[in-house]
């Protein structure tokens, strides 16, 4: 999942660009850039690392501007080389900066296009790249200068049927205005904010409302699935459904997971489907566990917080903080390597072995994915003195790959893949393993928004919403991005030619 943020302001822009990608840093911790539209000219800064260490004073300085884009990233395709971190820039036509989250499920073909029909160069194995030149080829054909909404929302459209998957961007097109769109199934969200001053209205997308909060800036809505908005430099909105039959079907994990619970996706508060989550589960665990005696209800920050004390209410138990986070670690889940992943756990979490001698623990967590969290957590419990230790999941069990911007590529390395729950929970060392039953998870988030009756579900139940994801493409994406394949990529990412500028050491000061 990646973070995108733009602005169309009255006042410089880069501060409020730097601190809603701080707030969406959650959503990928690889890398971040931010462009800037000053004078007909781009100011670009883009590097590996957070966002607190891509920008420093200097570069603020330089990003000067009323107008720009920002992204954190958390890699889904290509690597994670400096040289993929975004926005990317392509200089005709116009001029344009670009950033997106998602992921294209139909790139390979896009690429033969892009580069034997359109004649186009791509310097890297990121599909946003792709996107980007695909954009830029359709806004080739405009005439003149000055861009009509009508012209760019008719390339929106060509975009919307050429491409597949997962995607919710924004692009800053020089001497004209800030694009943003989104999918035709509204897989990733993208929400519209505006702020009043006394120069007039200024504008901003960014990929959580939580953004829009932090910067001052009042939620308008949603933007719709296959809906662009456009606005001028001079800060005049436009909006148009682009796509042929759009779908509202936003990505489930979204909920479960990525997104923070202070923010508004398509209607509903991330929050209140967590605490839905819990409800549901608690009842099942009600129902089906009754027989078991457990002493305390225990999260596994941060993400299961909300679910675990709303369990601990309906079944009436005492809730525990059990672990203690530290918070300069940031979440393990979209750390790039398996080895990165293991070894942050222990230092990320430490228990307090008061809340374990002796007791029943139920531990909750949001996910099991992988079962790196899981297996270490439980291992932790029972070192500090539990007695027995059973282990609740607020969303079903993940057996499909992800290929809409998460990264699990491999259904090898899911630990549910294949397996039955008693497998599981031995594999994790549980005394008792209980997940949430998909129905309930659907029911736990939709309910809160009764307009939107699917969701994307796939790494659930293998029902991929774009419709063009098969056994071979599954195989193929496995090939590529499973961990041996990017253990042997990392190995040429040194090679790989960084072309952006305002790199490190680039500019000293
Ligand atoms: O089964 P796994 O492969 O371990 O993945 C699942 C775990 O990863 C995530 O936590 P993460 O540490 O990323 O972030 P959080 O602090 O927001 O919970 C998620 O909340 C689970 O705890
Ligand atoms: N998680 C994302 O949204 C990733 C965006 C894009 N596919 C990349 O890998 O950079
Ligand atoms: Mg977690």
């Amino acid at each position: 999942m990646c973070g995108i943020v733009g602005i169309v302001g009255k006042v410089p822009v880069s501060q409020a660009l730097y601190d809603g990608l701080t707030v969406l840093q959650h959503r990928g911790q690889d890398a971040a850039g931010i462009v800037t539209v000053d004078n007909g000219v781009f100011n670009l800064r883009k590097d590996n690392g957070l966002v607190r260490d891509v920008f420093h004073t200097r570069h603020m300085k330089k990003l000067t501007g009323l107008l720009g884009i920002g992204h954190a990233r958390y890699p889904t395709a290509g690597s994670s080389s400096s040289a993929e971190a975004q926005p990317f820039y392509v200089n005709s036509p116009y001029g344009i900066a670009f950033a997106h989250n998602g992921n294209l499920t139909n790139a390979h073909e896009l690429k033969d296009e892009v580069v034997k029909i359109s004649r186009r160069h791509i310097n890297t194995t990121s599909d946003s790249e792709l996107l980007l030149n695909i954009i830029a080829h359709e806004l080739q054909t405009c005439e003149g200068l000055e861009l009509t909404p009508e012209e760019i929302f008719k390339a929106v459209a060509n975009v919307h049927k050429k491409i597949r998957g997962a995607y919710a961007v924004v692009a800053a097109i020089i001497g004209n205005g800030m694009l943003a769109f989104r999918d035709p199934y509204g897989i990733r969200p993208l929400a519209l904010g505006k702020r009043k001053t006394e120069f007039g209205d200024e504008y901003m997308v960014a990929s959580e409302s939580v953004a829009l909060d932090a910067v001052g800036f009042t939620f308008v809505r949603d933007v719709a699935p296959g809906e662009a908005i456009y606005v001028t430099e001079a800060g005049v909105l436009h909006s148009q459904q682009c796509a042929v039959n759009p779908v509202n079907a936003p990505c489930i994990f979204e909920f479960v997971y990525f997104a923070r619970p202070d923010s508004f996706i398509d209607g509903i508060s991330v929050y209140a489907s967590r605490v839905n989550m819990g409800r549901k589960l608690g009842q099942k665990i009600a129902r089906e566990w009754s027989n078991l005696d457990i002493d305390v209800i225990i999260p596994i920050p941060e993400t299961s917080s909300d679910v675990a004390l709303q369990i601990a209410i309906e079944l009436d138990k005492p809730y525990r903080q059990g672990f203690v986070k530290n918070r300069y670690i940031g979440r393990t889940f979209i750390m790039p390597g398996q080895t990165m992943r293991r070894k942050s756990v222990r230092r990320k979490l430490n228990a307090i072995p008061s809340e374990f001698k002796g007791k029943n623990v139920l531990l909750v967590d949001d996910s099991i994915v992988r079962g790196t969290t899981s297996e270490q957590i439980i291992e932790m419990a029972r070192e500090s003195g539990a007695n027995k230790v059973y282990f609740a999941s607020a969303a079903p069990e993940i057996r499909f790959p992800n290929v809409y911007g998460i990264d699990m590529p491999s259904a090898n390395e899911l630990i549910a893949y294949g397996r039955e729950i008693d497998q599981i929970s031995e594999l994790i060392r549980a005394d008792g393993l209980i997940f949430q039953d998909i129905q309930d998870l659907v029911e736990a988030v939709s309910e809160l928004n009764p307009e939107i009756s699917r969701f994307e579900t796939s790494v659930f139940d293998g029902n991929y919403i774009t419709g063009d994801v098969d056994h071979s493409y599954l195989e193929r994406i496995d090939g590529m991005r499973n961990e041996g394949a990017k253990n042997a990529g990392s190995q040429t990412e040194l090679s790989n030619l960084e072309m952006h500028n305002m790199s490190q050491g680039s500019n000293s000061n």
